[in-house]
C-alpha cells in the first residue's frame, strides 16, 4: 500500500487499523475547543509524527493517520479529510483552510478490477510555509512547493512549484510570490 503497489482494500489488518484510527478521531472530534492538552495528546496517537504547535479544528476525517507526518506550527481548519493510504508529509508553518481534502488513494479505471476492491496509492507532500485555501482537493502524487498558496476551491491535479500563487480546476500557477 505505502509503496505504491496495488493492495486489497478490505485486508483484515488494514480494516483494523482504520477502525482504531476512526475511534481516536471520533474521540478527538468530541473534545471541546478548550481541551487543548487532551487534543494534543490524541493527535500524537492518531498520526505518525506531529511537531510542536500543531492545531486541528473539529470535524477531521482520517483514514490511517499513521502514514502522515506534520512539522511545527501547522494550523488545520474545520472538516479536514485525509486519505493517507500512502505517505503524506506536511511541512512546517503550513496553513490548511476549512474543508480541504488530501487524497492519496486511487482505484483501477477498469471496472472489473475495481469491483474486486483493489486500491493503489501515491504520496502527497506539502512543503514548508504553504497555505491551502478552503475547499481545495489535493490529488494523489502531488507535491506543493514551499511558500506557495493554493486558492480556495482549487483541485490540485499536478505538482505545484515553490513560491507561487496557484488556483483553479485544474490548479495552475498564476503568479510568483516574492
Ligand atoms: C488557514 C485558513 O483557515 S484559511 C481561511 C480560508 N480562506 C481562504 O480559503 C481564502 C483563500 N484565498 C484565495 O483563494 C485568494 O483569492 C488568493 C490568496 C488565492 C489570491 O489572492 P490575490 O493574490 O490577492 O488574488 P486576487 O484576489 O487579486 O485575484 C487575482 C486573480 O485570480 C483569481 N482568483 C483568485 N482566487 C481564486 C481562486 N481561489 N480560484 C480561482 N481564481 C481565483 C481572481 O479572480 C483574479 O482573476 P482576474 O485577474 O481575472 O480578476
Amino acid at each position: 500500500m505505502v509503496n505504491g503497489l496495488d493492495y486489497p482494500i478490505n485486508d483484515e489488518e488494514l480494516i483494523e487499523i482504520r477502525y482504531q484510527t476512526r475511534d481516536k478521531v471520533d474521540e478527538f472530534n468530541a473534545l471541546g475547543a478548550r481541551q487543548v492538552a487532551e487534543k494534543d495528546s490524541l493527535i500524537r496517537k492518531i498520526f505518525g509524527q506531529v511537531g510542536h504547535n500543531v492545531h486541528f479544528e473539529k470535524g477531521m476525517r482520517i483514514d490511517y493517520g499513521i502514514n502522515t507526518t506534520f512539522g511545527d506550527n501547522v494550523f488545520i481548519n474545520f472538516n479536514f479529510v485525509l486519505l493517507d493510504c500512502a505517505p503524506v508529509c506536511i511541512g512546517n508553518n503550513v496553513f490548511i483552510g476549512p474543508d480541504v481534502q488530501i487524497y492519496t488513494a486511487q482505484h483501477p479505471l477498469d471496472c472489473d478490477l475495481r469491483r474486486e476492491h483493489i486500491g493503489s496509492a501515491q504520496p502527497v507532500t506539502i512543503g514548508d510555509d504553504v497555505w491551502i485555501g478552503g475547499g481545495c482537493i489535493v490529488l494523489p502524487g502531488v507535491t506543493i512547493g514551499a511558500g506557495s498558496t493554493i486558492g480556495a476551491g482549487s483541485v490540485v491535479t499536478r505538482s505545484i512549484p515553490k513560491g507561487v500563487v496557484a488556483c483553479g480546476n485544474p490548479c495552475r500557477a498564476v503568479r510568483r510570490v516574492d
